[in-house]
C-alpha cells in the first residue's frame, strides 16, 4: 500500500499543536527533538518535520502529500496547493505598524516611507491595492527593532497579543492579513481515499473540540422546557432514574455558548449537571 506524507513544522509556533492534532487522530509515531521523518505505526503515513517556509512548496511539488502550516506562509510563497481544512489554531495577523510617537497617521502617509518585513510579497500587493509607493526591506527576523534602530519607518508583521509591538514601542496601524494553520493538499493526489480518511479523521477531533457532552437530570414535568433548550447532534437521549418522575437527558453542547445555555438550562430545571470533554465526533 502507498504512504502518504504530511509536512508538518520541525519546531515553532506550530509545532506543538500538529503533532497534538495528529496525536489525536489516533496516530502511533515518534517525536524526538531530532527526528526529520517519524514513521506511524498504525496508519500508511510518514511525518516529515520542516521548517514551515519549505512545507508548501513540498506540498506542491507531491514531496509531501499534505502540510499544516500558517495562510500568511502559503501566501508569501505564492504555491499552488489547495486548502483541505481550517485548523484553529496558529491564529494571528499581519500587520503594519509604526512607532508611538510617528507622524504618520493614515495610509497615505506611507507614501515614499520604508517599511521593514518578512512577507516582501504579501506587503507589495498590499501596497500596490492601496496605490502606496514604498520601500519594503525584507529582512529575516527581529522585525520589530528596525525602526528603534533607524532601519525603516514602519514595519510589516505577525501579531496576535500585540505584546511584542508594545514592548518595541510600536504600534499596530494597518491589517493587511489575518492567518490561521491550516491542512493543505494537492488537486488530483492519486491518494485521494487514504487522504479522505485522514481528512475525516482531522475533523472528527475539531468537531469534537468544539463542543462537550453534557448529562443533566430534570424532573419529568420540566423536560420539555430543558429539550427546547438544547442543540444536540440528534434529539437528546433520555434515560428514567430510579426516583420516579426524574430522568437524565445526555447531549451535545457547543464550546462557544456554553455557559449561556447552562445557566438557562439551570432555570428550566436541570440539576446535577456533569460535563465532559469528548475525543471524537464521528458522522
Ligand atoms: N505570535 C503568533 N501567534 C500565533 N501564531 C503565530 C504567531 N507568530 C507566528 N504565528 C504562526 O505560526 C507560524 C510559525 O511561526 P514561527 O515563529 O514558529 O515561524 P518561523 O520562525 O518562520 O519557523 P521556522 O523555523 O519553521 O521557519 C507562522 O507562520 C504563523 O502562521
Ligand atoms: O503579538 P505577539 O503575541 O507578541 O506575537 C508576535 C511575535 O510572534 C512572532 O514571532 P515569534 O515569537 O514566533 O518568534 P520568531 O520571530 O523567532 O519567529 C512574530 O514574528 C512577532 O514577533
Ligand atoms: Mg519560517
Amino acid at each position: 500500500m502507498k504512504t502518504l506524507k504530511i509536512a508538518i513544522q520541525k519546531s515553532g509556533r506550530l509545532n506543538e499543536k500538529s503533532v497534538e492534532l495528529l496525536k489525536n487522530c489516533g496516530l502511533n509515531f515518534e517525536n524526538y527533538k531530532s527526528s526529520l521523518i517519524s514513521p506511524v505505526s498504525n496508519f500508511p503515513l510518514e511525518i516529515l518535520f520542516l521548517r514551515d517556509d519549505d512545507i508548501p512548496e513540498y506540498v506542491q511539488d507531491g514531496i509531501a502529500d499534505l502540510g499544516i502550516v500558517g495562510e500568511n506562509v502559503i501566501q508569501e510563497t505564492e504555491v499552488k496547493v489547495s486548502y483541505l481544512q481550517r485548523l484553529g489554531f496558529g491564529k494571528c495577523s499581519l500587520k503594519i505598524a509604526v512607532p508611538n510617537n510617528t507622524g504618520i497617521e493614515s495610509i497615505g502617509q506611507l507614501n515614499g516611507r520604508s517599511i521593514a518585513t518578512t512577507y516582501p510579497v504579501i506587503l507589495g500587493k498590499f501596497l500596490k491595492e492601496q496605490n502606496i509607493v514604498a520601500d519594503i526591506r525584507t529582512i529575516s527576523g527581529s522585525v520589530e527593532i528596525s525602526p528603534g534602530l533607524g532601519l525603516s519607518d514602519a514595519i510589516c508583521d505577525l501579531v496576535s497579543t500585540g505584546g511584542t509591538l508594545k514592548s518595541n514601542g510600536l504600534k499596530p496601524f494597518a491589517d493587511v492579513m489575518s492567518s490561521e494553520a491550516v491542512l493543505i493538499g494537492r488537486a488530483g493526489s492519486e491518494n485521494e481515499d487514504l487522504i479522505q480518511e485522514l481528512i475525516q479523521r482531522i475533523q472528527s477531533v475539531l468537531r469534537a473540540k468544539e463542543t462537550k457532552y453534557v448529562v443533566l437530570n430534570v424532573e419529568r414535568d420540566n423536560l420539555q422546557a430543558v429539550i427546547a433548550l438544547l442543540p444536540g447532534v440528534k434529539s437528546p437521549s433520555v434515560v428514567p432514574l430510579a426516583e420516579e418522575g426524574w430522568v437524565a437527558v445526555h447531549t451535545v453542547i457547543p464550546e462557544r455558548d456554553f455557559w449561556d445555555r447552562i445557566s438557562q438550562l439551570k432555570q428550566a430545571g436541570a440539576q446535577g449537571i456533569v460535563v465532559m470533554p469528548i475525543e471524537k465526533i464521528i458522522l
